[in-house]
């Protein structure tokens, strides 16, 4: 089992080189490399780049449970589509992924059918209740990378604080799902002008920002890693840079969907863009760029949160928060960051590929020989139109359906093989 790209582009290396991938490493980077080709698969990498495959720390694979919206073996052939080799998994799935049963449970899937290499990360608290810490030391020997209560936060500041004692012990991250719903309970959209004029209820930032405070405080308390998910929120991103400064143990995620549409796309009642936390104003969108270039917000994570479309069409006010996000997710962060001149394609693979595996502690993240081949192989001239219909997804829930984007994923490679070749999925 052997492929050799030829004459392809390194991210951020101006010379082509071929790429050797023998079973799943990363075997030899050099210009044309000759060898016998019995056996090897040679593919004209010349209108490629490639980048070490993307890694979406925030996902939401909806198995155990929620089948109808997404199972393992479908969310993870959208993961590849869209780049990823490897995906981390919410817990907010029924049961919930609270023991090391579910854990190995989905361990057991990913493995047997599902097509990139999925990670789990477990609860909390148990069924995300936020009052009884789960057994996350038999958690982490089971595989959790992280843990979250993502959709719910844990209120209670002192479960909080007992949850980051254990997790300094264990040495892996908090994912704190922002949100105090006393505040946002009832709400659709970013409160403000815009609501207002819709006859929509309101979610305001300080929903989020006051939760983003607490943890960072508690952060500090146990010195601890909290991991902030999908800022929204300007003054998020003011707390988030301060508390690096000050040395602290907070990293964070946001969405390219944040990063890329505000409020306004609410005008048309779209319930595909009713999402949490909530699209926010232009200034909120312009402070998330800010924080991306200057090393703030550490990375970007989907929050890929697939519904049906039976769930979704329905009135905005009925409709459950949440996007598809794994097909759209370079081409999107790519037309808000790189094609608006933020951030070179180098920086952005940064983003999406070293930054959250190091976060996680997920191996992987470089192309270099002796590397494991994890690579994803985009056309950054390719333009196209997005069709929610051709998503692997069972989520077509997506506000970008018929926006047009520059740049698309082409092929992916996970543990050395073709998973998707010329933007199809292999069978
Ligand atoms: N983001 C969402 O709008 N929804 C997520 C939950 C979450 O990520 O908080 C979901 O699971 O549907
Ligand atoms: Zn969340
Ligand atoms: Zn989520």
């Amino acid at each position: 089992m052997a492929i050799l790209l030829k004459n392809t582009q390194i991210v951020g290396e101006d010379r082509q080189v071929d790429i050797l991938i023998k079973d799943d490493i990363i075997t030899k980077i050099e210009k044309n490399i000759s060898i016998d080709s019995t056996g090897i698969e040679i593919i004209d990498a010349s209108e490629y780049t490639v980048f070490p495959g993307f890694c979406d720390m925030h996902v939401h694979l909806r198995e155990p449970g929620y089948e109808a919206k997404e199972t393992i073996a479908s969310g993870t052939k959208s993961a590849a589509m869209g780049g990823f080799t490897e995906v981390c998994c919410m817990p907010n799935t029924y049961p919930c992924a609270d023991n090391s049963g579910i854990i190995q449970q989905i361990k057991y899937k990913a493995h047997t059918e599902g097509v990139v290499n999925v990670h789990p990360i477990a609860a909390i608290t148990k069924e995300r209740q936020g009052k009884e810490i789960t057994e996350m030391d038999e958690l982490t020997l089971s595989g959790a990378v992280g843990f979250s209560d993502d959709g719910n936060t844990i209120m209670d500041a002192k479960v909080m604080r007992t949850a980051l004692e254990y997790a300094k012990m264990l040495d892996v991250p908090l994912i704190s799902h922002c949100e105090d719903k006393n505040l946002s309970n009832g709400g659709d959209m970013n409160e403000g002008a815009l609501a207002m004029m819709l006859g929509l209820s309101g979610i305001p930032n300080q929903t989020e920002d006051i939760i983003v405070a607490r943890d960072i405080m508690l952060s500090k308390l146990t010195d601890s890693h909290v991991h902030i998910a999908h800022v929204s929120t300007e003054e998020s991103v003011n707390l988030i840079r301060q508390a690096k400064a000050d040395g602290l143990q907070i990293t964070a995620e946001v969405t390219p969907h944040h990063l890329l549409l505000t409020e306004d796309i609410l005008e048309n009642f779209d319930p595909n863009s009713k999402v949490n936390p909530p699209f926010r104003t232009e200034q909120d969108r312009q402070a998330l760029l800010k924080g991306v270039v200057d090393g703030t917000i550490d990375c970007i994570a989907t929050d890929h949160a697939p519904h049906t479309p039976d769930e979704k069409n329905v009135e905005l006010t009925n409709a459950p928060f949440g996007l598809v996000g794994l097909e759209t997710a370079f081409s999107v962060s790519k037309k808000a960051l790189v094609d608006s001149g933020l951030l070179t394609l180098k920086e952005l693979a940064t983003k999406l590929s070293y930054n959250p595996r190091k976060i996680l502690k997920i191996p992987g993240g470089e192309i270099k020989e002796g590397k494991p081949a994890q690579l994803t192989l985009v056309d950054p001239k390719e333009k196209y139109l997005v069709d929610s219909k051709e998503f692997q997804s069972l989520g077509k829930n997506t506000p970008f359906d018929g926006f047009e984007f520059t740049g698309r994923v082409k092929a992916t490679i996970v543990n050395g093989k073709f998973v998707v070749k010329d933007g199809k999925l292999q069978k």
